[in-house]
């Protein structure tokens, strides 16, 4: 994929400071708005299906072992070993240092396994370190880098910086794809959201997402209107298509067919696919299955019955 060359930090800065303010408050009435249309019955077994397949299912945690990432990797495969319709999850994202267990556990499968990266989660660490940290993964097999922003540097209105980071950090990654996290919940502003899509977009970003799990608040609604509006221009400005990830706080089937309504109605029907559109969340898979479960048979299994995200 092809990126934007700059003509300097002024260029950039001047740029993203004209692009156009976010109406916040109709950003929130419009998200809200969304949130209420009912999705049902056949469409509803539909959104369940396509929101499997959009999982990013994670684990980050200090406590990972070997014995955890593999289960994970055997839920992502088959979600639900009773029933072999239910469609597999589009990656496991884990960090850097069980790349190698993920791929091994997910050979044969087509499960992606992405890999968090550059500092995860604060992202305040020398470059070097940073591109080291990408560089292994990408050796290991990730297929998928999810990089921070230096928030730090954004907000002090340095985004040359940031900008040079992330085409850096494009650069590690060879012919794997890049999941810019904005960190939104640092970010105070929509305005700045808006900022921080574009610029990454404009770094060579494959994907822009919401958050890491690890600040409050993650992913919402409203910030993810504003990232697909900011895909859906972009596309318009330049041809090229850019994914959205919200991720974090992400937990029930309710939750995910409002951002799957989210997509269709803002960046458009053309979103809808794990290609263009991924959830990270850790344990939004069960209750996705349960769900499932409930729509084809009428009953609910609880938590359970399917083994723990
Ligand atoms: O990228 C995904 C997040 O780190 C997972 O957050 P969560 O545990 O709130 O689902």
């Amino acid at each position: 994929m092809s990126t934007e060359t700059l003509n300097g930090a002024a260029e950039l800065r001047a740029f993203l400071r004209g692009l156009p303010g976010v109406d916040q408050v109709g950003a929130e009435e419009r998200a809200a708005r969304l949130a209420t249309r009912s999705v049902k019955t056949t469409a509803k077994a539909e959104a369940i299906d396509l929101a499997i397949s959009m999982v990013d299912l994670t684990t980050l945690e200090g406590a990972d072992t070997a014995g955890k990432v593999r289960a994970l990797c055997a839920k992502a495969a088959h979600p639900d070993p009773a029933d072999a319709a239910v469609p597999r999850v589009a990656a496991v994202c884990v960090y850097s240092d069980m790349v190698d267990v993920a791929v091994r556990s997910l050979a044969g499968t087509d499960v992606k396994v992405a890999s968090v990266a550059t500092a995860f989660p604060s992202g305040r660490a020398p470059l070097e370190a940073k591109l080291a940290d990408t560089r292994a993964a990408v050796a290991a097999g990730a297929a998928e880098i999810d990089m921070v922003i230096d928030r730090g540097a954004f907000l002090a209105g340095d985004y040359s910086k940031v900008f040079d980071e992330i085409t850096a950090v494009k650069e590690a990654c060879g012919g794997a794809h890049l999941k810019v996290i904005l960190e939104t919940g640092e970010l105070v502003t929509l305005d700045n959201v808006r900022r921080a899509s574009w610029l990454a977009m404009r770094a060579g970003a494959d994907f822009i997402k919401t958050s890491t799990g690890k600040v409050s608040p993650a992913a919402t609604p409203p910030v993810t209107l504003v990232m697909l509006e900011a895909v859906r221009d972009y596309r318009a400005a330049t041809g090229r298509q850019v994914g959205v990830k919200p991720a974090g706080g992400i937990r029930t089937t309710k939750d995910a067919i409002r951002y799957l309504v989210l997509v269709n109605e803002t960046a458009g029907p053309d979103w809808l696919s794990p290609e263009w559109f991924r959830l990270g969340a850790s344990s939004l898979l069960n209750d996705l299955l349960m769900q499932r479960r409930k729509l084809a048979t009428g009953v609910y299994s609880g938590p359970d019955y399917f083994t723990l995200d």
